[in-house]
């Protein structure tokens, strides 16, 4: 099963289960904000069966948008495909309006260097220090001049509020430090849109809850597109804007909405058993059809 209806039709036309939603000032300015990001028809796999297929939705400029899903479904590997680390087997991606799958060269390297990434671990160089770690894609990508390199790094590192910690090694830092540290070292470039993989992932409840409010500070104060990969339902529901959820029995893509929608009113059992922490029903073909909500 995939993100699109048997029919063919786009799962955009996919028939919503709908409530009355209260609107917000930022959700209705996401209602009508640009795309930044089209996946189209999406199958990734690594040679046997496909980990997912048919996978197709947009992400719109400003919001922040959730991959969901149980373990093992693919998170990790549509996000890969996402930024161009995995090739997919079939469809299309658009990034910021240029086709990413077929471009090569100096075009895949230009359009790859507009996204930031930041890895579950956060992924810092441990023996430099968290403004040298900043300060590295800026070396690498742009002509800027020491001085302006270590003031672009202050900066970034404020924004995640480690203004005080520059001067540290990862080493000296708490696990809550080192992903704000990854945040700010993907912010380097400026990037429009940033791909967070686990963020939450280890942890505890309050730094979690720290960071969410972080990512969504960024995004509400800057105006970054947010991509994020978890599984931890808390953050799901503070920082997802929309989200799609996928899964491993159909394959594919089994969700798409207002997380808090899609919580309370998603008709698909295997939904609605993991926004309610439940274990899954016997669903062993999810119906993409009857799953989006509020979008
Ligand atoms: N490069 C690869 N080659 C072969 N198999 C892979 C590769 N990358 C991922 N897989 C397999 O694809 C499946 C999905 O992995 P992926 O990490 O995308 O899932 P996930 O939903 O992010 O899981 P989790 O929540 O547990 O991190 C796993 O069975 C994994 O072993």
């Amino acid at each position: 099963m995939g993100g699109r209806p048997a029919s063919g039709a786009p799962s955009h036309a996919a028939k919503p289960t709908r409530a009355p939603v209260r609107r917000t000032t930022q959700r209705s300015f996401l209602m009508t904000a640009e795309t930044v990001i089209t996946v189209d028809d999406l199958t990734v796999g690594f040679g046997g069966p496909p980990l997912f297929r048919h996978v197709s939705f947009e992400v719109r400029r400003g919001e922040v948008f959730v991959i969901l899903g149980g373990s093992g479904c693919g998170k990790s590997s549509l996000l890969k495909a996402m930024i161009g680390l995995i090739e997919p087997s079939q469809g299309t991606i658009t990034l910021l309006g240029e086709q990413l799958v077929n471009a090569t060269g100096e075009d895949r390297r230009a359009l790859l260097r507009r996204l930031g990434v930041m890895w579950q671990s956060g992924a810092l160089f441990g023996s430099m220090t968290l403004a040298e770690n900043v300060e590295l894609p800026l070396e690498e990508h742009t002509r800027l001049s020491r001085p302006a390199r270590q003031a672009v790094a202050r900066a970034k590192l404020g924004l995640v509020g480690l203004g005080d910690a520059q001067g540290k090694l990862p080493s000296e830092i708490s696990g809550g430090m080192a992903k704000r540290a990854g945040i700010a070292r993907a912010m380097a470039l400026d990037p429009p849109i940033l791909f967070l993989d686990e963020p939450s992932a280890g942890l505890d409840p309050v730094t979690s809850a720290g960071l969410d409010k972080l990512i969504t500070d960024i995004a509400r104060g800057t105006g970054t597109t947010f991509v994020v990969v978890t599984h931890e339902l808390q953050s799901i529901l503070a920082i997802g804007d929309r989200c799609i959820m996928l899964d491993k029995a159909a394959r594919g893509m089994i969700a798409e909405g207002d997380p808090k929608e899609l919580r309370d009113h998603s008709e698909n059992p295997t939904v609605r058993a993991f926004f309610n922490r439940e274990a899954p029903s016997d669903a062993p073909e999810a119906r993409p059809a009857d799953t989006k909500v509020g979008a």
